[in-house]
């Protein structure tokens, strides 16, 4: 049995057939959903809110782990509980008030998570890694789906495991942009736990197959890549 998840991301999925993508998540050997929220301010582009993962949420049969790419998250944590939000990660660099949005979201009943910009410094989470659920180093700068996997991110892993270590922190590792199965390994052994996919999953001839490779990787997460 794998240790680590794998979370497809529905940005890349086909949404005039929407049923379909959630039917194959379900059925697959995927963990978790991944949906990513987007607001036009926060990152260029705009993609679906409550609504949307109210209708995904009501099918969905496993975990619904909600990406907040939106300013001022802080505003909305209730609603999209409600939604039906397992997990809620909001940015860092979108939060004045940090800690208050992370006692938010653990209030809203879901899990707290915390995602970083590939500029933002793993210190940035000292204060609040004691609290969280998951961290979300973003692997792409975040906004769009089908982007390059940024390699300085793999040293950012490791740093970010050595912080939830020293914390002694429950939170587990999950990375988001350009994963697939070409780096999947590497990631795995440089402390990721969760791994999401869009493109790599939905933009395959046979996305349950790639599904079940992800889930297949043999990672050893001691090792230094
Ligand atoms: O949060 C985001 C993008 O900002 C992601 O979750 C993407 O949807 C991942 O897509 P791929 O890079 O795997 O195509
Ligand atoms: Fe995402």
């Amino acid at each position: 049995m794998s240790s680590h998840l794998v979370a497809p991301s529905l940005l890349a999925a086909d949404f005039r057939h929407l049923d379909r993508a959630i039917d194959l998540v379900n059925t697959s050997e995927a963990d978790w959903f991944h949906l990513d929220v987007m607001d036009g301010r926060f990152v260029p582009n705009i993609s679906f809110g409550q609504f949307i993962i109210e209708q995904i949420a009501q099918g969905a049969e496993k975990y619904v782990d909600v990406h907040l790419m939106i300013e001022d998250p802080g505003r909305y944590i209730e609603s999209f509980a409600r939604a039906g939000a397992n997990g809620i990660t909001v940015h860092a660099e979108a939060c004045t008030h940090l800690h208050r949005v992370v006692q938010q979201i653990k209030e809203s009943g879901a899990k707290a998570g915390v995602a970083l910009n590939p500029h933002t410094p793993v210190s940035h989470l000292e204060n609040v890694i004691e609290d969280l659920d998951t961290v979300l180093i973003m692997t792409v700068n975040p906004g769009f789906g089908g982007q390059k996997f940024i390699y300085q991110s793999i040293p950012k892993l490791r740093q970010t495991r050595d912080l939830i270590t020293v914390h002694n922190s429950r939170a587990v590792i999950e990375v988001d942009g350009g994963i697939g199965l070409q780096n999947a390994q590497k990631v795995l052994e440089a402390g990721a736990r969760v791994l999401v996919a869009g493109s790599a999953v939905f933009g395959a001839d046979d996305p349950a197959a790639v599904i079940s490779q992800l889930k297949a990787i043999d990672a050893n997460p001691v090792a230094y890549v």
